[in-house]
Parts: structure tokens; C-alpha cells; sequence
């Protein structure tokens, strides 16, 4: 098991050169494949793996349909300005009709990961003819998985898959002894435009994190547009990450003079540095009022917002 490299003792010029010298070795010839986000992660990952291989680094962005607003093309954007081709795939019905009535945030967590890794990118995998994946996990990972408060992470081990076997690839997980700000030094050094490496993290399962109770198309696109509104304001503020949440339960509110039983939107904004611990950003009051009339204003349907004050833990950064 690798050890930790703390931000202190990174030298990121070194380990880029360390990392793609090892990505080479072991691949030699062969085809690799990696899954990108867009988040910091898996976009170092990327850059590290192309610089080591090239053409011979297939780079897929899966969507989900759990994306924000224009994700799949900024990141295609971002990647072709860097000389990056990423291919997106669309699996939407498939993540869609694979979370149908799943309520439970667990159960949610394990529709995706299934959906992710058994159907829709052990199948892109396949046909690539790829037998190395490069992954983006990170020591947080890892130690949360350990913890048991995540079940998203080093899914394979999870699902009690072993891939050589099962897939006929072996894994490669070059940022294993880094944590979040580690990695953002390595993004900045390979050049990664600050809008990446400096990006807040976004769930594995994406907005589906964000929707408590049903999963639905519809209540997807409520969250997707509250969260355009959220990330819009909250750009320039400094938190570690901000979001917002669709809640399950409706709230009486009044609209247009009448009675609207309507939706409610809850805004988080963290600081943290690692996201280990965190606390709820002292926002100043205008700010928050003015995100809030925004959303009641741009997002149907939505009657109140409110401002999380909780701290993690024993709150985690998202709703699930
Ligand atoms: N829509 C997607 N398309 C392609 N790959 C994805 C997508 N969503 C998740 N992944 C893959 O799953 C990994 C784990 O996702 P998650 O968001 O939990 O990770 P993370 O540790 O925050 O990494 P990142 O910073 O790369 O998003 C990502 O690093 C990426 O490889």
C-alpha cells in the first residue's frame, strides 16, 4: 500500500515525471482507457495518462443525464484546448430506468456504480479493447471507504469484482497517495486551466446526490437549475464547495396571490481543505437572500430555500 504525500512534500514536477514514466512501463505498447468527469481527479488523471501515452489514452465522459447544465460540452472544451479528444457517451435512459423508484440514498449509490461500472463503461471498456484503466481514486478514498461512509470509491473491491479477472484489465491508480490538494498542485503543473484544478468536487453520483427521495428526469432538471443559480453566485465567494439540494418534502408557500404547495431547494456552502471536516461558509445575509429570491425566481416550482448550518461531521458534504 502506498504511502501519503502531503502537499508539503510534493514536488509536483517530479511526480508528474515519476507517474507517466511508470503509466509507460506498465502499459508498453497497449491500449488504455480512463473515465472523466471533469473533476479535478480524473481530469490530472487524464493529462497524466496522455502525456505517458498519447493517442493510445482512450478518454470517455459518460452521460448521465445527472450532469449540470452544459457539463458534457465544456468538458469536451476544456480537454480539445489541452489536445485532448474525449468522447462522450450517452447513457441517460439507462441511469434513468436504472434508478426508477429507488428512494433510498444507498440503494441510489449502488444503481449508479452498477449502472457506471457493470453496464455502461465495462461495455465502452470492452469494445476499446483497452487492458488498462486509469483511475483517479485519491487516499480520502480510500479512507472513507475503509471508514464505511462512502460506497462509491475503489467500486471493483465493493462489488466484490476482481477486474483482471472479470474484464481481462488491470487497474492503475497514479494518484493513490495524494489527497484533494495535492492533486490540484499536479493539475496546475501539468497545465490544467485553474477553472479545472481549482473546480469544487462534484459527487460520483452526480445530482442524483442532490435529490432526496425519487430520481426522476424532471426533478433532476429542478436541481440542475438551482445549482446553476448556486454555483453562479458562489464562483468568486472562496468556499470549498457549494451546492444545492431538492428536498422531498413540499412546503405551503403563496404564489401569484394563491396557496402553492411547493418545492424546497436547501443550499449548502462548505469550507474545508480536504474535505475531511467541514463548516458552513459565513456567508454574508445579502448574498444569501438574493441566491435565494434568484432561485424562487429561475427554478419552477420552488417556494422556499433555506441555508444549511450544520457541520460535517456529523453532516456529510452532499444529501447522500
Ligand atoms: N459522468 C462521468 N463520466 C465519466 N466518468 C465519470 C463520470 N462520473 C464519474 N466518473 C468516474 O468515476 C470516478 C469517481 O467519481 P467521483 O465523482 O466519485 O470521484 P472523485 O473522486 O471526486 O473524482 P473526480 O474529481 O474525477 O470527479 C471519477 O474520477 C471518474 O473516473
Amino acid at each position: 500500500m502506498a504511502g501519503e504525500i502531503t502537499l508539503q512534500e510534493l514536488d509536483a514536477g517530479k511526480f508528474i515525471e515519476e507517474k507517466v514514466e511508470a503509466i509507460r512501463n506498465m502499459v508498453g505498447n497497449g491500449i488504455a482507457i480512463n473515465a472523466l468527469s471533469g473533476g479535478v481527479d480524473s481530469a490530472v488523471v487524464t493529462l497524466l495518462g496522455h502525456k505517458a501515452l498519447g493517442d493510445r489514452l482512450k478518454t470517455v465522459f459518460v452521460e448521465n443525464g445527472l450532469m449540470r447544465e452544459g457539463e458534457a460540452q465544456q468538458v469536451v472544451n476544456w480537454f480539445k484546448d489541452l489536445g485532448v479528444t474525449v468522447d462522450v457517451a450517452d447513457a441517460r435512459a439507462e441511469f434513468f430506468s436504472a434508478l426508477a423508484g429507488i428512494i433510498d440514498p444507498e440503494e441510489k449509490r449502488e444503481a449508479i456504480t452498477q449502472t457506471f461500472y457493470r453496464d455502461v463503461f465495462g461495455r465502452i471498456v470492452k469494445a476499446s479493447g483497452a487492458k488498462y484503466l486509469l483511475q483517479g481514486t485519491i487516499l480520502t478514498d480510500i479512507d472513507e471507504t475503509k471508514a464505511g461512509i462512502k460506497r462509491q470509491h475503489n467500486v471493483f473491491e465493493q462489488l466484490g469484482i476482481n477486474p483482471e479477472d472479470a474484464f481481462g484489465y488491470r487497474i492503475l491508480e497514479p494518484l493513490v497517495e495524494l489527497r484533494k490538494d495535492g492533486v490540484r498542485a499536479v493539475g496546475k503543473a501539468l497545465g490544467l486551466p485553474e477553472e479545472v484544478f481549482n473546480r469544487p468536487p462534484f459527487p460520483g453520483p452526480a445530482l442524483a446526490a442532490r435529490v432526496i427521495g425519487a430520481v426522476t428526469p424532471e426533478r433532476i432538471e429542478t436541481v440542475r437549475r438551482a445549482t446553476a443559480v448556486v454555483e453562479t453566485m458562489l464562483r468568486d465567494s472562496g468556499a470549498f464547495q457549494y451546492l444545492a439540494i431538492l428536498h422531498e418534502d413540499r412546503v405551503t408557500g403563496i404564489r401569484d396571490g394563491k396557496r402553492d404547495f411547493g418545492l424546497q431547494i436547501e443550499v449548502r456552502c462548505w469550507d474545508s481543505v480536504d474535505a475531511r471536516i467541514a463548516e458552513p461558509t459565513q456567508l454574508p445575509f445579502a448574498t444569501l437572500t438574493r441566491m435565494a429570491a434568484e432561485i424562487v425566481r429561475t427554478v419552477p416550482g420552488v417556494v422556499s430555500v433555506t441555508y444549511n448550518i450544520g457541520t460535517k461531521p456529523p453532516s456529510t458534504i452532499e444529501a447522500i
